[in-house]
């Protein structure tokens, strides 16, 4: 029997990011994906040169058409665009009565293109963050979340706390834009757990983001606890950066073979 894993978020037609990166995250995970796609891209390794938001029915519909039928073990989020789709995949994953929803925050592409619109950020902490049980900001959306600058552990520390009031069961704030060791921080609301690797001297981080939080989705589709689910996907995205590549002429990909490696014993 297959664990099973939903991704709602953009196409990145690069395949280094957004659903693409998500799909090959569960597959290297041993895990069943499947796609609601919120919005295309056209984008490669140097940036985004055009965005087409879907219609808020189509998109309903995929989230419809998946749950109606299938039994679904987690739920990823990633670029949203817009408040009209945060709010219809909101109500779509209220009235499916999803479980083990992890949102990826995704604002700004690391070349620079927005990914959501500014003013839905109200929406997003209003409607979506409510339902999820694990949100994984970088240190800029956290910033834009909470309002005030994050910039070091001290401020992960308090914006946790402040992403976790606004009803998230658990935010797992992102440090690898900070100097020095590529560090994460888990909060649920009553203890901080630090999950912390070397960091890794590459310009192959493309997708970073989107592998993370789909790798937390793999592991909670499996069954694993949010915080074995975190730290296996920590070892799963430092193993795919450790392994990424110059794909094209800009930021290449993450690698996506953790599970191949994992079976033949060599991780
Ligand atoms: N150079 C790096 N070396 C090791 N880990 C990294 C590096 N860059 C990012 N990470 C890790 O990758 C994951 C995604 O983080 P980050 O790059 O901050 O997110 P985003 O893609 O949303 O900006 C986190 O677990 C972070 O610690
Ligand atoms: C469709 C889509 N979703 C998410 C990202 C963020 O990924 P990154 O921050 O690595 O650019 C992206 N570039 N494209």
């Amino acid at each position: 029997m297959w664990n099973t894993a939903l991704t709602i978020a953009g196409s990145d037609s690069s395949g280094g990011a957004g659903i693409q990166a998500d799909l090959k995250s569960f597959a290297a995970l041993g895990v069943f994906g499947m796609s609601a796609i919120t919005a295309i891209t056209a984008q490669n390794t140097c940036g985004v040169t055009g965005i087409r938001e879907l219609d808020t029915e189509i998109i309903n519909d995929q989230i419809d058409a998946v749950f109606s039928d299938i039994r679904v073990d987690a739920v990823k989020i990633g670029m949203l665009s817009n408040s009209e789709i945060i709010k219809t995949v909101t109500a779509a994953l209220v009235r499916h009565k999803a479980r083990n929803i992890v949102l990826d925050t995704v604002m700004v592409a690391k070349s620079g293109s927005q990914l959501l619109k500014k003013d839905a950020i109200a929406a997003l902490k209003k409607h979506l963050i409510p339902q999820a049980l694990v949100v994984t900001p970088n240190l800029y959306e956290a910033s834009e979340l909470v309002g005030f600058e994050v910039n070091n552990q001290a401020d992960m520390k308090k914006a946790a706390a402040v992403i976790k009031e606004m009803g998230a069961q658990y935010i797992v704030v992102k440090g690898g834009h900070l100097p020095g060791s590529a560090c994460d921080l888990l909060y649920d609301g009553n203890k901080f757990s630090s999950f912390a690797n070397e960091r890794i001297d590459s310009v192959h981080t493309h997708g970073t983001g989107c592998t993370f939080s789909s790798a937390i989705a793999a592991g909670l589709a499996k069954g694993l606890s949010v915080e074995a689910a975190v730290a296996e996907a920590k070892r799963y995205i430092t193993m795919a950066i450790t392994h990424g590549f110059a794909l094209g002429k800009g930021i290449g990909p993450t690698h996506h073979f953790y599970e191949l490696y994992h079976r033949a014993g060599l991780y």
